[in-house]
């Protein structure tokens, strides 16, 4: 389904929300908004992506306002805490912000770090949650696969529920898989799904032990929906840091999920210093609500971005329009 460009730009907001610590280099998390017939919906693509990439972000948004969501089997999502790349001694801190969350994920890997910059936040956690609680990590990639190796040989002892994305491709996944089979330690697959021409490919090479599914970059929940399916993987749903608008998105595909053993990357509105809803998608007892959020007018103003970059997003999303247009003409 594709939504007439003059009706998206009328119902376009623009917001910049500053984040409570660093996240994938960047301090502000800037998002267009949209209101469709069923009701408030997302548009953002992080800024670096192109318009050919944008254009799933852009089928998803209009999925969500446009279309009714799919029925739902669960009415509440456990959510695990999102930990960044900060110090051991934040971690605490960190974690007193998804009240409830029995697990964390653990962002590993940067390159501005070490392998015991990685160990020494892994342990703070592990010690922060006690051993009942549930510790994954993500690399983002980051490791060849000799580094992977050494790296969850070292995290190992602190019993790893799974390790996202350990390296870039989908040959190197199968690889470090193999290889750290004899840890019983599962491999997700994120990057690998979102980012690449065929997001079943990663399944069909047997590389990964799950999916990370993400609402927007997969064009939206019902093809999310229709991935997990056919991979026919268990899968864990998570955010893109989006606003409340863009975790309700996620939240509707994790409650239509038929299976859903993982807790989800869900919990992030707790990352951002400021939201859009004046009853956001929180982090309670910890779990996060499946239902629509209500932007509230003030935050609109209060956090709208600044006008040349709700121009650079308007052009965007005239452009990505025309992309996911020419896109759908080509099926
Ligand atoms: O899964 C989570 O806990 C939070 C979301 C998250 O980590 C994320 C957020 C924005 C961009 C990429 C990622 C990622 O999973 O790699
Ligand atoms: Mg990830």
């Amino acid at each position: 389904m594709i939504v007439d460009i003059a009706e998206l730009r009328r119902t376009a907001h623009v917001v910049a929300l500053p984040l409570l610590t660093r996240f994938r280099g960047i301090e502000v998390r800037e998002a267009l908004l949209l209101r469709g017939p069923e009701g408030w919906t997302e548009f953002s693509p992080f800024v670096e992506y192109d318009d050919e990439e944008a254009a799933a972000w852009l089928a998803a948004a209009i999925d969500f306002g446009w279309r009714q969501t799919p029925a739902l089997h669960r009415d509440s999502i456990a959510v695990n805490a999102t930990v960044p790349t900060i110090d051991p001694d934040r971690v605490a801190d960190l974690l007193a912000r998804f009240p409830g969350a029995r697990t964390a994920k653990i962002k590993v890997a940067a390159s501005d770090e070490t392998l015991a910059d990685d160990v020494a936040r892994v342990r703070a956690v592990r010690e922060a949650m006690g051993a009942d609680g549930r510790i994954r990590i993500d690399a983002n990639g980051g490791w060849n696969v000799d580094e992977a190796e050494h790296a969850i040989h070292a995290l190992a002892p602190f019993d790893l529920e799974y390790v996202e994305q350990p390296c870039a491709s989908i040959a190197e996944l199968a690889e470090i898989r193999e290889r750290t089979h004899y840890m019983d330690i599962p491999i997700a697959a994120d990057e690998s799904v979102r980012r690449v021409d065929d997001p079943l490919a990663v399944a069909r090479a047997g590389a990964a032990d799950l999916l990370v599914i993400k609402a927007q970059p997969l064009g939206g929940i019902r093809n999310a929906l229709a991935i997990v399916a056919e991979a026919g993987l268990p899968a864990v749903v998570s955010s893109a840091l989006d606003t409340s608008v863009g975790l309700s998105m996620g939240a509707f595909l994790a409650g239509a999920l038929p299976a859903l053993d993982f807790d989800c990357g869900l919990g992030t509105a707790s990352l951002l210093r400021a939201d859009v809803a004046s009853r956001p998608l929180a982090v309670e007892d910890g779990r996060i609500r499946v239902e629509r959020v209500d932007v509230d007018a003030d935050l609109l103003e209060r956090w709208a971005a600044p006008p040349e970059r709700r121009e650079w997003w308007l052009d965007r999303l005239t452009r990505t329009h025309a992309a996911l247009t020419e896109a759908s003409a080509g099926e």
